[in-house]
């Protein structure tokens, strides 16, 4: 649905030229919600810009729905925008107007019928659960009332995309949590493609299905949250596994015997939640002591790592590693 190919972007400044970004190609699937992570600089907002024309490439190019983004005219750009909702860090709303006049804004733009457009205002303000507000000023809201707002103004004129730009960033961990199943609900219901940016992994833990690791610029990691996850490559991503695993692979319930015969296993796609453990020792007649353990919850379905110590015949060790592999559960010496 959304392809970007071979994108850069350089801004020419007075100290010379800056690479925001740099030969990003991206493909990302109808109904997908896409995480972009990044430290400060990364060029993630230049990157979601150049998604719906606010920036141009400098080269390569952007197609979202058989369409060139970043090739069609400004007519041809006004109508595609109003396919493609945004919301931001610090919700850009009028704050002269009421929280129902923010919502009714781009379907004034769009012309849409007054009573058309009073109707859907309404609809969205019942979609984000703001019904008996609609005649409050944004000053008078919370900062997650204020992003249920943007949230429904983005949605007015029923898009394909919505675009995140750090939606959660201002707002208190608990207020982040009710966004992120509001715009989780909202890709259900709607099946609307959603495409993010943050610099927190525990978002993309929350609600993504693929992430996109960027660094000076550069895609350097993609993939299926539960596999960056579970098998970081690059530094900077194992750094941003770490704000979500901590420093080890969970609580270290035993130190072991010290033999050779440890292993870690790694539970994906809802193996954490089998019994497995319990079945092997059930089947094999071998001993397993659990050294340390760990589940992480995803949009995508838990996964978790375990180290074990396997005491027995080493035929039936054989048979028990087989077993587990043949449930999907990797299975490695740690
Ligand atoms: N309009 C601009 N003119 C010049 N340089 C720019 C412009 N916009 C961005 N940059 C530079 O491009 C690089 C990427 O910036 P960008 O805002 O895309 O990163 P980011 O990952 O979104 O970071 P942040 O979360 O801090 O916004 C930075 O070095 C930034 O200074």
């Amino acid at each position: 649905m959304i392809q970007i190919n071979n994108v850069s972007k350089t801004y020419k400044g007075k100290k010379g030229t800056v690479t925001a970004v740099q030969n990003v190609s991206l493909n990302i699937e109808a109904g997908e919600i896409f995480g972009m992570i990044g430290y400060s600089g990364a060029g993630k907002s230049t990157l979601l810009r150049m998604l719906n024309g606010l920036e141009s490439p400098t080269s390569g190019e952007v197609i979202i729905n058989g369409q060139s983004i970043s090739k069609c005219s400004s007519s041809q750009l006004r109508k595609a925008r109003q396919k493609i909702g945004m919301i931001f860090q610090h919700f850009n709303l009028l704050w002269s107007r009421t929280v129902l006049e923010n919502i009714l804004f781009p379907l004034e733009i769009a012309k849409v019928s007054k009573k058309e457009s009073i109707n859907r205002a309404k609809e969205l303000i019942k979609l984000v659960g703001l019904e008996g507000r609609e005649n409050a000023y944004p000053s008078e809201l919370s900062g997650g009332q204020k992003q249920r707002v943007g949230i429904a103004r983005a949605l007015a004129n029923n898009p394909d995309v919505l675009l995140c730009d750090e939606a959660t960033s201002a707002l208190d961990p608990e207020t982040t949590d009710s966004i992120l199943s509001l715009l989780t609900n909202i890709n259900k219901q709607l099946g609307i493609t959603i495409i993010l940016i943050t610099h927190e992994m525990h978002v993309i833990q929350k609600i993504c299905q693929r992430v996109a690791v960027m660094e000076n610029g550069n895609v350097v990691e993609e993939g299926h949250v539960v596999d960056v996850f579970t098998r970081p490559k690059q530094a900077i991503t194992k750094k941003f596994v770490t704000q979500i695993k901590g420093n080890d692979e969970g609580e270290v319930i035993s130190q072991g015997d010290g033999k050779d015969n440890t292993y870690k296993l790694t539970f994906k796609n809802g193996q954490a939640d089998q019994p497995h453990i319990s079945e092997v020792v059930k089947h094999f007649d071998i001993e397993i002591n659990i050294l340390q353990g760990k589940i992480v919850q995803t949009a995508e379905g838990s996964y978790g790592t375990m180290k074990i110590q396997l005491v027995g015949d080493i035929n039936n060790i054989k048979e028990a590693i087989t077993y587990l592999e043949s449930k999907q559960v990797e299975v490695e010496v740690a």
